[in-house]
């Protein structure tokens, strides 16, 4: 099947036709192309996503890889990242074929594992860092994301372990021995609902930390879903002085603050907590500015049981594949804080660069420029359509979504993956 999108508004403004044919952009004659009127729509590399919670193997009660893929390809994703914290673990060279085979054999989406740094994310005994990258998955993303590599000579190790393959470890930058028994955002919220707060510092120290040994082992350092305005500080002192680190963001991160957690529902209970509404600046600020490179969307999906209960018991995490590019063209571009080519530059260029996905791998070659010759990996989006968020709605298992009855600019329209549609007029094609 061949495709001639006519009309289509590329991310720098200028309006172009574009025909995919054979999984590529093409170019010559459109003939037999099934042509779909692209007038007044958006069109975006695929997105990439750094951090997806897949649940798949151990929790498929709450996401499978099928239906996370699913998730992904209609918010717009063309390859996700798919975090280590399985049970079991993701943390060896077999484990991680076989998420990357049943991500292929869906096929909606190119599902690429991150491995775990430490065996069972015991944050003590190094994994198989070599045997994962060597393996079919080509694993380049290493993290015990939902833990910190507390261990300063172990995170070192695995800094210097990566380098050899221009891997990265990708930290979830919190002490946990400042954090123990916290259960949202300390500060005046905190005091005041006397819930256990999650000081900012227990961010920001490991963050100064990891970009120091980074430095000093000349490695890539990657820190996961950034929270608080010093960590900003932190991360723009660090690329002032040539330290190989980069950031995500996560969209509730960019919209949503500490004052939900008044609401004591636990939809609103994540890891790193909400923060305060000058930390969302700080956040916007530094993702216009590129101090954080990238969106991720650190979709966490649970079951009901897990999050309709009590906000002590419920677990952290919130829905986010199918509403990130919604909640970035509310935050970023309405604000006018980042245009179209800036979106497509946080959404889909940075985080395949830093996930190693734009050269021919194991997966094929994500954020790439929209040019002939380049694979057919991109998004339609309306930019005109508004839509309301509803939790049964979206093709998430899970139904946490911090974003229910929100009405959101921003409609995917059609998805494709290496030419194949994998959304089209809205639906995903499988
Ligand atoms: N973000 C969360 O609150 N939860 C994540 C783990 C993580 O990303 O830290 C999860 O796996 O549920
Ligand atoms: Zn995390």
């Amino acid at each position: 099947m061949s495709y001639l999108i006519r009309g289509a508004t590329l991310p720098d403004g200028t309006t172009t036709d574009l025909l995919l044919r054979d999984g590529v952009l093409a170019e010559g004659p459109a003939d037999g192309a099934e042509v779909i009127d692209a007038e007044g729509l958006r069109v975006l590399p695929g997105l990439v996503d750094l951090h997806t919670h897949l649940r798949q193997p151990g929790r498929e009660d709450a996401e499978t890889i099928e239906t996370g893929s699913r998730a992904a390809a209609l918010g717009g994703y063309t390859a996700v990242c798919a975090m280590a914290n399985t049970d079991p673990v993701a943390d060896a060279a077999g484990i991680v074929e076989q998420v990357w085979r049943l991500g292929r054999e869906v096929g909606l989406v190119d599902v690429q594992p991150v491995g775990a740094v430490t065996l069972g994310l015991g944050g003590e005994r190094l994994a198989e860092l070599g045997a994962m990258a060597d393996s079919a998955a080509r694993v380049r993303v290493f993290s015990d994301d939902g833990h910190c590599v507390h261990d300063a000579a172990v995170m070192r190790r695995a800094l210097e372990y990566v380098k050899a393959f221009d891997g990265v470890i990708a930290q979830h930058a919190e002490d946990p021995k400042l954090t123990a028994g916290a259960q949202m955002n300390e500060g005046e919220q905190s005091a005041r609902l006397g819930l256990t707060g999650w000081p900012a510092v227990a961010e920001e120290a490991i963050i100064a930390r990891d970009a120091l040994l980074a430095a000093h082992v000349g490695s890539r350092l990657h820190v996961c879903h950034v929270s608080t305005a010093g960590s900003v500080e932190v991360l723009r002192w660090a690329k002032s002085r040539g330290i190989r680190v980069t950031a995500e963001v996560t969209p509730h991160h960019l919209l949503l603050t500490d004052e939900l957690a008044a609401t004591y529902d636990p939809v609103y209970k994540v890891n790193p907590p909400l923060r305060t509404a000058e930390d969302v600046n700080a956040l916007r600020e530094a993702l216009a500015d590129g101090t954080i490179d990238a969106v991720a969307t650190d979709h966490a999906p649970h079951t009901r049981e897990d999050k309709e209960c009590e906000w002590a018991a419920a677990r952290p995490g919130m829905l986010g594949l199918e509403t990130a590019l919604p909640i970035v063209l509310r935050t970023m571009v309405e604000t006018g804080l980042l245009d179209w080519a800036g979106v497509a530059e946080r959404m889909s260029h940075a985080p395949a660069r830093i996930a190693g996905l734009t050269g021919d791998g194991a997966t094929g070659a994500h954020g790439r420029p929209l040019a002939a010759g380049e694979p057919a990996n991109l998004v339609l989006v309306d930019p005109s359509a508004s839509w309301t968020v509803t939790p049964e709605g979206l093709a998430s298992i899970s139904r946490n979504t911090p974003y229910a009855g929100l009405t959101l600019p921003g409609r995917v329209v059609a998805t494709f993956l290496r030419g194949r549609a994998t959304v089209l007029d809205g639906k995903a094609q499988a």
